[in-house]
This record gives structure tokens, sequence and C-alpha cells, in this order.
């Protein structure tokens, strides 16, 4: 910095002083963000709350503690649910004198009975947030605790506590936790709990854990054809029984489906699988780890997938059937119902939402599981595995045609322009099982990272200096001129504008791979802002995409983790390496990640996650495209605040399984 900085009479701060800067305490982050809590304040967010609460009670049940759970949801958007499980406890927290345990739960974020294993072994908790999250974002919240045969019960609003614990006296037949609540329409405004949701949720519930009694019970004028007043779900069978109300009289290639449960070595945990592969259907797949659902799948799943389609090709070699060989999880796994349950210690998820599981133990436990149930399930039987090969080998024939389609059409479309490509381009054989994916990178070092990172056969990687043209505010003779540009739009191979035709792209995916710094965000946003305007139809149809570099690397002893950013490191250092001493290193930039790392952490489709880019709803049109793309990147800066003060709340992190 340069001397002269500080010569003169310095200029004001302003209002710049220790009163500008915000600590947020207790609760406070929640209710600003609840995003990062919950997803955001939308329906699922709402039904994500009653979610924490009934994980909860079903810990208390996995955990041996708890038969029986009672959820009700009574007029006014109030919802209770009860367990007869140990009760939260009530006696004053050492650490917090004066406060009952119970007052330290519900609004301190990061306290819970489930970080070491002591008090519940394969809990779907973990983080200690959860109810004092519901905590924070409702209206009002009564907490009732039987333990000892004594009652107690205190009560919250909006996170604060409204007076102390109370002993309400003696309570001989009772025992457990009841949560009441109801959400803030501050937060949620005037969104409503939706009866079948809950009640579908609450059904789930039941038929993930046999040992567990669920009751609903629902105001009348809430109750409907679907929806009664009153039920009671118990499922000795597990998901065995789901899967068959599920299937109900459709016909399926085997005349049994796939069911089972087994437990890991060594007290590790278990898991429960249930499979049918209907004729004639899309299928469906439910996968959950310690009873919560995590719709976006996981390492869970990739057990599966692999026990299943090692377990078909090796009944295709003894069968003979030489081409059972080339057999991939997605010929096996789609059209199937698929339903997979796991129960481990110390899971760890994606975020608090738990949308998708990423324990590294849980493929290598599952697969191992399954494998021999399946391998006995094909053999012992050989009309049915033989059954189950046919109709998967059928599909396989399909991809396998489709893909030679492509290929050709890939081909001819390169030769009919005579496009040559450009020379920065390191192309990917494209033969390659699976998808082609083409990676956008800043810069050649973290090109050439790139380059030996990737998988020859899928990848190609396309290095771009620097800051590419704002194609928004450019004349369209400038952006034809531009070489940076002419080599995207000559790597895409399917013209721009009017030209545009998805079914040229070269690629399947366009990943724009940047650092994760404000440079990295503004090269990301160019490039977007030129598939937006060049070729929208890229974008509807799904084929673009963000990679996720992490942030910084957390290492304590031989445990290292990836955080993609502060929030993510944050929650890293309180639950995983709470206590410990971590050593944080950042990562300045892609090329600073040795090959190895970069390959793990963002390019391998088994252990990255993308965003991909979608439209708002409202710009899906052309002109939509335009305006949005105006409104960001065009000159009127005005346009921009605006679009940042309405859009702000809706930002979507479609994290898919790519
Ligand atoms: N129904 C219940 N019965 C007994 N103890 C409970 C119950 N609900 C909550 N607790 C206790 O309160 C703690 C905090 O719960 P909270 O929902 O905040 O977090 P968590 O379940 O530990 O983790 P997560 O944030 O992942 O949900 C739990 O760990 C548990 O010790």
């Amino acid at each position: 910095m340069s001397e002269d900085l500080f010569d003169g009479t310095p200029a004001s701060s302003g209002d710049y002083d220790s009163s500008s800067i915000e600590v947020l305490e207790g609760l406070e982050p929640v209710r600003r963000r609840p995003g990062m809590y919950i997803g955001g304040t939308d329906d699922r967010a709402l039904h994500h709350l009653a979610a924490e609460v009934l994980d909860n009670a079903m810990d208390e049940a996995v955990a041996g503690h708890a038969s029986r759970i009672e959820v009700k949801l009574e007029e006014g958007n109030r919802l209770s649910i009860a367990d007869n499980g140990r009760g939260i406890p009530v006696d004053e927290h050492p650490k917090f004198p004066g406060k009952s345990t119970l007052e330290v739960i519900l609004s301190t974020l990061h306290s819970g009975g489930k970080f070491s294993g002591k008090a519940y072994a394969t809990s779907g908790g973990l983080h200690g947030v959860g109810v004092s999250v519901v905590n924070a974002l409702s209206e009002h919240t009564r907490v009732e605790v039987a333990r000892d045969r004594q009652l107690y019960a205190q009560e919250f609003s909006k996170g604060q506590t409204l007076g102390p614990i109370e002993e309400l006296g003696p309570t001989p037949n009772r025992r457990g936790t009841t949560v009441t609540f109801t959400p803030d329409t501050e937060i949620f405004s005037d969104r409503q709990f939706k009866p079948a949701r809950l009640f579908k949720l609450a059904r789930s519930k039941a038929y993930l854990f046999a040992g567990v009694e669920i009751r609903w019970k629902c105001a009348p004028s809430l109750a409907s054809e679907d929806v009664p007043e009153e039920a009671t779900f118990k499922f000795p069978g597990g998901l065995a029984d789901h899967l068959a109300e599920q299937i109900g009289e459709r016909e399926c290639v085997t005349s049994q489906p796939f069911t089972g449960t087994q437990e890991f070595p060594d007290e590790q945990g278990r898991v429960e699988w249930a499979v049918a592969w209907p004729l004639y259907s899309d299928g469906s797949t439910s996968w959950y780890c310690n009873t919560v659902p995590t719709p976006d799948g996981g390492t869970h799943e990739q057990g599966l997938r692999a026990a299943l389609t090692k377990g078909l090709r090796a009944f295709g070699e003894l069968t003979q059937t030489k081409k059972a060989k080339d057999i991939t999880a997605d010929d096996v796994m789609t059209g199937g119902e698929v339903m997979l349950s796991v129960f481990i210690r110390d899971p760890q998820f994606q975020s608090q939402t738990k949308d998708r599981l990423t324990s590294p133990e849980a493929a290598r436990l599952v697969e191992n599981a399954i494998r021999d149930h399946f391998d006995h399930f094909l053999t012992g039987n050989m009309e049915r595995g033989k059954a189950l090969l046919g109709q998967v080998m059928e599909r396989m024939d399909e991809r396998l045609r489709r893909k030679q389609e492509r290929e050709i059409k890939r081909k001819t479309a390169t030769n009919a322009k005579k496009l040559r490509l450009p020379g920065k381009l390191t192309d990917c054989s494209g033969d390659g099982e699976g998808e082609t994916e083409l990676f956008i990178v800043e810069g050649d070092s973290a090109g050439g990272s790139a380059k030996q990172a990737r998988n020859r056969k899928t990848q190609a990687i396309l290095p771009i200096r620097g800051k590419i043209l704002n194609v928004a505010s450019a004349t369209a003779d400038k952006i034809r001129a531009n070489a940076e540009i002419a080599d995207l739009t000559l790597a895409m191979g399917c013209g721009t504008r009017k030209d545009c035709d998805p079914e040229n792209l070269r690629y399947d995916r366009i990943i724009i791979m940047t650092d994760a710094d404000v440079d990295g965000a503004h090269i990301a946003t160019l490039l977007m802002t030129f598939f937006f305007q060049e070729m929208p139809e890229v974008v509807r149809k799904g084929h673009l995409f963000l990679a996720q570099p992490p942030l910084y690397r957390l290492t304590a002893g031989k445990e290292s983790r990836y955080a993609r950013d502060d929030a993510h490191r944050a929650e890293l250092e309180e639950t995983v390496f709470k206590g410990k001493k971590v050593d944080v290193a950042r990562f300045k930039g892609l090329g600073e990640m040795n090959p190895a790392q970069l390959r793990e952490t963002t390019m391998n489709p088994e252990t990255r996650s993308l965003i991909r880019i979608t439209l708002p709803q409202e710009f899906e049109d052309r002109a939509g495209v335009a305006r949005l793309v105006d409104e960001l990147m065009g000159r009127n800066p005005e346009h921009r605040f605006n679009f940042i003060q309405n859009h702000a709340s809706d930002v979507d992190r479609d994290l898919i399984d790519a």
C-alpha cells in the first residue's frame, strides 16, 4: 500500500464504527437467515420444522426408549408431537446456572445429546440445532416433559423464553416429551401445514422403524378423504410392507420383490431394503439414514447401486450372457421401485436439511451387506434371475442404441459445419461409459490441474483467460470478433441465439469451474450471462452447471474434511471437529489444489456436488431471458439492485447427483 494514502486530512469514515458491526446472539441468526438452517422459507422448509421434531421422537424410539409417538395437527396451524421416551432432561444445566437443560436445548444452537454417541447410537440428529431452530422460527412453542412421574412445562416465543420451567405436579402414568409449536407468520407468511403431507410423513416413519407405533390425529376441519381424523400406524414388516403397498396389484418382472435387512459388522449399524421392478413403470426411489429422508441419495445409494450392478453382471457371467458385463447401475435402477434405509453411527450429511448422505463408509457397508443377499435372490430361483437380467439387458441395449445415435449426430454436426475445434480445448475421447462433460476453467494453471484430474473418456477441459467479454453490454459485432467467445461457441457445437440447437451440443453437461473467490464468481457470472443470452436453450434443457470447489481444508489428526464456504466450515468445526485442534488451509485457487484433491472435491461425479443453473419461472420464455440478462448484467445498475431485492430469498441450490 502506498504511503501517501495516509497523508493529509483523513477522509471521514462516516458511520462505520463498532456500532455497525453486528454480533448476532442466541437464536437471532436463525431468524435472520432461516435458509441456512432449513433451506428457505417455502412450503418445504415449513414442513421441515415438523420433520425436525418428529426426528427427535424417532431417535428416542430407535434408541429403544420410546415405543409410541403421536402427531397431532390442530387448528391455527398448531402442531404437536409427543413421544413416550426418556423426556428431555429438565435439571439445571451445569454450564448455564439458573437454566434448565430443556431451556438450553431449546434456545442454544449446537446443544444436544447426540454428539458423543453416549445417549444415542444411530440417531438422525447430530448437529444439536434442530429443535432450537424450530423454536426460533415459531410464534409459540410449548414443551412438556414427563420424567420421574413429574410433569414440567416451559414456553417460548420466537426463540425467547416466556418464563422459567414450571413444575406442574405428579403424573404417574405419563412419560416422555411433547413439543407443540406454531410456525411464525413473520417468517413463513400465511403458509399452513398441509395435513396430507404430515400424514404421509408420520406414516413413512412407522415403516422405517418396525418397533414404533405412530398415532395420527387432526382437527375435524382439517381432515379430508385422504386424511382421516385419527389413524394408527405400525408395520412389523418394515419397508417390505411399504413396498407391497406401493406396488399394489401391479405386475412385476420378478414374482417376489428383493427385500431384507442385514446388520453391519462390529455394531456399525444396519441396512434394510426393498426393491421391485414393476412392468411399464418409471420407478421411484426413497433413501433414508437413521429414519431421516435423504431425497438426493448419497453414499448409501451408491452402495446399493454397486451391489445390484455387480450382482447382475456376475449372474450374467454365470449364465453365459456375455454382454451383461456392460450393464450400468442406471440400467438396473431405472424403472425400479427402490427403498433403502440405513442406520449408522455419526452420519455425515451435506447440510442441516440432510438431503444427501455423505458418510464415506456407508457405500462399502451397504454394498457388502446387500451383495450376498442379491446373489442368492438371483440364483435361488434361476427363472427369476433370468427374467430380471433379460429386462435389464433390454434397457441396456436401448441405452447403447441411443448413445450410438447421439455419437453419429455429434460427428455429423461437427463435420457438416466443418468446425475446427479450438486449439486450447482438451477434448474427451467421448466413447467412454456414461456421459460427457466440458469443464470451462479459469486460467492455464487451473486448466493444467484439471487436465490431470479429469477422466479422459468423459471429461473435456477448456481453459479461458480471465474475464470474458460481458455479452450483455456488447454489440453483436464485438461479440463475433471476440476470440474467447469464438472458442467457447466452437467447443459447444450447438450454434447461438436463433440457431442454437441443444441437440447438437457436444457434451451432456457444461460445467463452469472457477475459483471460490470474488474474481471466480465474477467470471462465472460472465459465463452464465453468455449462456443465458447466446444459448438459452442449453440452460433451459438443464445442461449448465456450476462446480463447487472447496474453500478450506480442515484437518485434525488423521481426519480431513473440505468446506465449501465459511458457513460450512463453521458447521464442521462445531460438529465433526468440535473440541479438537483444527488446521485450516485455505485454497487460494483451483490451481493450488493437487490433481488428486481437485478430482476428489470438484470433478469426480461420485464425490463432488454440482449446482444446476435454472431459469427462474418468470423468465422462462425468450423475451424473459433477454430481460433477465439485461437486469443482471446490463448497463443500468438500478435494475440489478431491484432484481436482487426481489429475488434474494429464492436462491435455490439445486444440488444434484450428477
Ligand atoms: N423427544 C426428545 N426426547 C428426548 N430428548 C430429546 C428429544 N428432543 C430433543 N432431545 C434432546 O435435545 C437435543 C437437541 O435436539 P436438537 O433437535 O436441537 O438437535 P439434534 O437432534 O441433537 O441434532 P440435529 O440438529 O441434527 O437435529 C437432542 O440431542 C436430545 O438430547
